[in-house]
């Protein structure tokens, strides 16, 4: 893990840069405004902005830690009950940081499918949702996972900004540098002999937009899920893509599944946990490392953990065919 600490000349150029355009940015996720931090995100600090930049280049360790940034816990305000009611608190300010930093390393997009079309999202423990296997979910674990597996287009990046995190819950990260495989595995991990499913955050009932066509065509990929690859890119540093909560093998694949149980193993015993502190801002490289997170309990008092999300593409041409419009960022 890299982390770049922000110091205080750095920390008041931010500040300053919030201040003069916050206000304008009334709606964060329109394209207008996306459009706009964009361009804002190149009067941050020379090092932040080098430091990304690297980082989007894979020069730097898979998960990036930026920290030193101060959230004003007043201004916040309580932790809302479900995502549904983020709009109830004042975090507007953070939801431009957060869009910002993540420019610099890609373009933020969401899913038609996912919180209601929300381009930030909001990872918050949802009463009721306690064993699901949902980012809402608090005291069961969240079991490893590239960030939506199961598609073509998923983020390159995913980026968290902690806004609190009163009891230190942890997520998980394994890098996919802890694999030591033998070449016959590797060989039948780069082939496409492994089922994904999609995971439940894109299910309609986490979703209050009924609109059957939406999903359409994630039920088509749950009906019948393409055969893909776990690892593939460089055979010597490969970019690895599971979810084995949600994988499956073709029925007598005996090597497919004595294969896809060692990687997951190797990958479990490598894991080690990141606890984000509040102001802390996380890249994880959805390419190179998977993530999860260790079980908490919930108070659903206003004081429970909160963290926004941002889905990053390195290119926004490729997802062009599954978005109704260039000014559109959300794939269906
Ligand atoms: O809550 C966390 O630390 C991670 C949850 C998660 O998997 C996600 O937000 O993608
Ligand atoms: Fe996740």
């Amino acid at each position: 893990m890299d982390i770049l600490s922000i110091d205080a000349a750095e920390l008041r150029v931010i500040e300053k840069l919030l201040d003069e355009c916050v206000d304008e940015l009334e709606d964060v996720e329109s394209d207008s405004a996306l459009r706009r931090i964009t361009v804002l995100a190149h009067e941050l600090p020379t090092r932040i902005r080098a430091a990304l930049n690297d980082y989007r280049l894979e020069r730097t360790a898979a998960l990036f830690v930026i920290s030193g940034y101060i959230v004003d816990q007043d201004r916040v305000g309580p932790t809302p009950k479900h995502w549904r009611h983020r709009a109830e608190a004042d975090t507007r300010r953070e939801e431009v940081l957060l869009a910002m930093v993540s420019s610099l390393v890609g373009d933020p997009f969401g899913w038609s499918t996912q919180q209601d079309g929300r381009l930030i999202h909001d990872v918050i423990p949802i009463q009721g949702h306690e064993h699901e296997q949902l980012g809402s979910s608090s005291e069961t674990l969240l079991t490893w996972h590239t960030e939506d597996a199961f598609h073509p287009l998923r983020g390159d990046f995913l980026s968290f900004l902690c806004l609190r995190n009163p009891y230190a819950a942890a997520t998980t990260i394994g890098y996919v540098d802890a694999l030591r495989l033998p070449d016959a595995t590797r060989a039948v991990l780069f082939e496409d002999r492994f089922h994904i499913l999609p995971d439940n955050s894109h299910l309609p009932k986490h979703n209050s937009t009924d609109g059957a066509e939406v999903f359409s065509t994630v039920e088509e990929m749950h009906r019948s899920p393409d055969r893909v690859a776990v690892l593939f890119g460089d055979p010597d540093q490969p970019y690895m893509r599971a979810d084995p909560y949600f994988m499956s093998v073709d029925e007598g694949d005996a090597e497919a599944r004595d294969a896809l149980g060692e990687f997951t193993e190797q990958i479990d015993k490598a894991m080690f946990d990141l606890c984000l502190a509040d102001g802390d801002i996380a890249f994880l490289d959805n390419f190179r490392l998977v993530h999860g997170r260790k079980p908490f309990q919930a108070r659903y008092d206003g004081t429970d953990r909160w963290i926004k999300r941002i889905n990053i593409t390195h290119d926004l041409r490729k997802s062009r065919a599954s978005r109704p419009g260039l000014a559109n960022r959300l794939i269906r």
